[in-house]
């Protein structure tokens, strides 16, 4: 589903050049149930967001699907992240002034699905959250944990193939994290690939397998 060989980033400005990737190689095949570990500043969100295409990445290869993702025009890239990408944030990145299922049928709206087939694919993922009876509800007045479930649901509304979370438990406390993780082994016993950045060793804990990234390069198991 995903490969990666030899990805290097680096953030430049007019004087200064950050090498954050030093040259990444990863695979992860359809149905992975992974997590990314490091260190702060070991480069995580930034392989998240290439893997998103969120961003781009100065050389190397990274293929979705089969597909090389490089020199994308903004069109292009929109198609795959749209086709394969669901994104879920550490800070829920919902809309105040809307409601739950509001928030979970946008991306459908993005898309000009009819609002009767919006409103009934949202609750349905609404419902896999567990959250069907606060579909009425603004994110004020809901807690950090339901309203991850939300952007939860809202991530898997368009039906993605890959699954992408960057620190979804930083802003939960334990019991709540816990919860939300075992939201994600659902999904992907479900079938997507889902990948989870985080830096907590008792949330990679239970995903299937850890990769561990350190200074911008990917260590190999005989490292960790
Ligand atoms: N847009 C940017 N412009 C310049 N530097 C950046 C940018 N984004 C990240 N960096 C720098 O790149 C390095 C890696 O950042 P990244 O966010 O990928 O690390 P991380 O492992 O996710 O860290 P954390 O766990 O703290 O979120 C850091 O030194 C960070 O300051």
């Amino acid at each position: 589903m995903i490969k990666l060989r030899d990805i290097h980033k680096a953030y430049k400005t007019e004087f200064t050049s950050l090498q954050v990737l030093k040259g990444i190689d990863l695979d992860i095949q359809e149905g992975e149930f992974a997590s990314i570990m490091g260190s702060s500043g070991s480069g995580k969100s930034t392989l998240l967001n290439i893997l998103g295409i969120l961003d781009e990445y100065d050389s190397g290869e990274y293929h979705l699907a089969g597909q090389l993702m490089k020199d994308l025009s903004e069109k292009q890239a929109a198609y795959y992240r749209n086709q394969f990408i669901g994104f879920v944030f550490q800070s829920f990145n919902l809309l105040n002034f809307k409601t739950a299922v509001e928030n979970v049928s946008l991306p459908l709206y993005y898309r000009k699905v009819d609002r009767k087939l919006r409103h009934e694919k949202a609750m349905h993922y609404l419902e896999m959250v567990g959250l069907k009876d606060w579909a009425g509800h603004l994110p004020t007045q809901l807690s950090g944990g339901q309203q991850q479930r939300v952007a939860i649901a809202r991530s898997m509304v368009t039906e993605p193939k890959v699954l992408l979370a960057d620190e979804p438990t930083g802003a939960l406390d334990t019991k709540t994290s816990h919860e939300v993780m075992g939201l994600f082994q659902k999904i992907n016993e479900q079938g997507k690939t889902v990948l989870i950045v985080t830096h907590e060793q008792d949330i990679a804990k239970v995903t299937e397998r850890i990769i561990e990234i350190q200074d911008g390069v990917i260590l190999t198991p005989q490292q960790v």
